[in-house]
């Protein structure tokens, strides 16, 4: 199977700022990435140069054309949607779909009709009327309604609440996500896309520190909850990160034998947004300018 987008030294330059320092990844047919990174990382400019949206250095692939060439014909095949609680105020929910209908070759309206039938959107409703929850509807609606190989999310669910959320991503997986499909998302909040995720890339400063697949996270990362008499063991154990939690030492650990820090006191697999931290370490996560 080929690999929906496939990067190699994938790197970007706005002047002296280096947004994207020589990524490399793979992103294979029927899988939900997440994209995860503080602001400034390079997200977006990951997604806009797969897009076909801004120039690039290295090598980019996706669904096997270099984005800098095709990318109209790449438009049929990908849909892209940034930031769900943005659209025009002005706009009327039935010019919202003849718009999308105009431009995308593969959206079928019959299926976004239906799926608003199921909400309490009118046709004739201005976005400015809906609350933020219908305005996520409708999005979904037009999102949904499109048959594309690759969806690309970028902090889709911004300026929502945790509802309305959680309401989206359950949307997308359940009504949407076929397996056939690939799709990317970036995102801030990492906690509540973890269960839909099957890969998980981390970015910081503009270079993936993990890209991963979800299942394997257990086997790569351990957390230990340690006695106070014990954390100077598991310091000498490299640990990736350490916190307090109620008097006891909590260790997050990479690619350390379970037998061993056993020994140290109570395992347990962390949670991404504890990976994420620990990850991120210190050091800044914005890009920095590149050294003459
Ligand atoms: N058009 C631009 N001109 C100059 N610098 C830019 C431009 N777009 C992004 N940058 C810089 O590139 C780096 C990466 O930005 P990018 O928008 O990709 O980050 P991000 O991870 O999407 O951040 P956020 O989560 O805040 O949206 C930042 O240092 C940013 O200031």
């Amino acid at each position: 199977m080929s690999a929906v987008i496939k990067a190699s030294n994938l790197s970007k330059h706005y002047g002296r700022t280096e947004a994207l320092s020589g990524l490399d990844f793979e992103i294979q047919p029927g899988s939900i990435v997440g994209l995860i990174g503080p602001n400034g990382a390079g997200k977006t400019t990951a997604l806009k140069a797969i897009l076909g949206l801004t120039r690039f250095d290295g090598e980019l692939e996706v669904m096997g054309q270099d984005p800098r060439q095709a990318r109209h014909q790449l438009m049929r095949d990908v849909c892209f949607i940034a930031d769900v609680a943005v659209l025009p105020r002005w706009l009327k929910v039935w010019q919202a779909l003849d718009f999308v209908e105009g431009v995308h070759p593969r959206f079928d309206r019959e299926r976004a009709e239906a799926f608003l039938a199921r909400t309490e959107i009118r046709r004739d409703r201005k976005v400015g009327q809906l609350s933020k929850g219908m305005i996520t509807q409708l999005h979904l609606a037009l999102i949904m309604a499109i048959d594309a190989r690759l969806l690309v999310l970028d902090e889709p669910t911004l300026g929502l609440d945790i509802l309305y959320r959680k309401a989206f991503y359950d949307h997308l997986l359940n009504d949407y996500f076929d397996g056939d499909r690939t799709i990317l998302v970036t995102t801030h909040q990492v906690e509540e896309i973890e269960k839909i995720l099957t890969h998980v890339m981390f970015i910081k400063a503009g270079k993936l520190v993990l890209d991963e697949e979800m299942e394997t996270l257990p086997k790569r990362f351990s957390e230990v909850l340690v006695k106070p008499a014990d954390a100077d063991r598991a310091r000498e154990m490299n640990p990736l990160h350490e916190r307090e939690l109620l008097g006891r030492h909590l260790f997050l650990f990479e690619e350390q034998p379970r037998e061993r820090l056993a020994e140290l006191g109570e395992i347990h697999n962390p949670g991404i947004a504890d990976i994420f931290v620990a990850k991120m370490g210190k050091g800044p996560a914005t890009a920095g300018e590149v050294q003459s």
